[in-house]
């Protein structure tokens, strides 16, 4: 099979949304200081380029979880990888997600950090795929809203390949030709 890969947002209708989302965020959060929780890997693109926007104080921390291993379809079981390496208690924390598609991921690590007294917990994320939804989780901030399609590029991959892509694409897979 080849791949090949169709622009869904371009570099420059992400970092503008990207923009517009750190403005609320810094709307939201002001007078406090906003804890940020990287989801890895996919998350880490992301994480960055919002950062860079928060006006507010900012810390960050990074925690692995993963579900998908190589496949397009998730195992449905949720793997800690990786640990947070600070605590959480009382502090404002937001976590930041690449795509929440069946919510499982989601709905397992709120759950978790939730029992470890933070002050507050809301989350983040550059795309939904709200059709797909499996586990109920809120969601505070969306980027986009995008269809059922497997997407990759900003952090999101297809077998750990295109997470460097600067945009969002749809992979298509072709039958390979004679
Ligand atoms: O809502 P869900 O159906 O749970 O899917 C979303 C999660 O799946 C992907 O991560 P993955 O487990 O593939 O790991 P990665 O971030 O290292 O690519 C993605 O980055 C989200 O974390
Ligand atoms: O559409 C997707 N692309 C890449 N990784 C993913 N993990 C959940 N959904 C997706
Ligand atoms: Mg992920």
């Amino acid at each position: 099979m080849k791949e090949t890969i169709r622009v869904l947002l371009s570099e420059e209708e992400v970092d503008r949304r990207i923009k517009e989302v750190a403005d609320q965020i810094n709307r939201d959060y002001a007078g406090k200081e906003v804890h940020l929780i990287c989801v890895l890997k996919g998350g880490v693109f992301f994480m960055c380029e919002l950062a860079k926007r928060i006006t507010v104080p900012v810390s960050l921390d990074f925690m692995s979880v993963s579900s998908y291993g190589d496949d397009t379809k998730s195992s449905g079981v949720v793997r800690i990888v990786k640990d947070l390496d600070q605590p959480l208690e009382g502090k404002d924390v937001l976590i930041v997600e690449d795509i929440i598609d069946s919510g499982r991921t989601l709905y397992y690590l709120i759950d978790i950090l939730k029992k470890r007294n933070p002050k507050s917990v809301h989350l983040c994320t550059l795309l939904d795929k709200p059709e797909r939804r499996v586990c109920d989780v809120k969601v505070d901030y969306t980027c986009f809203d995008i269809p059922d399609e497997f997407v990759v590029g900003y952090g999101l991959d297809y077998a750990q390949k295109y997470r460097n892509l600067p945009y969002i694409g749809v992979v298509e897979f072709h039958e390979d030709e004679e």
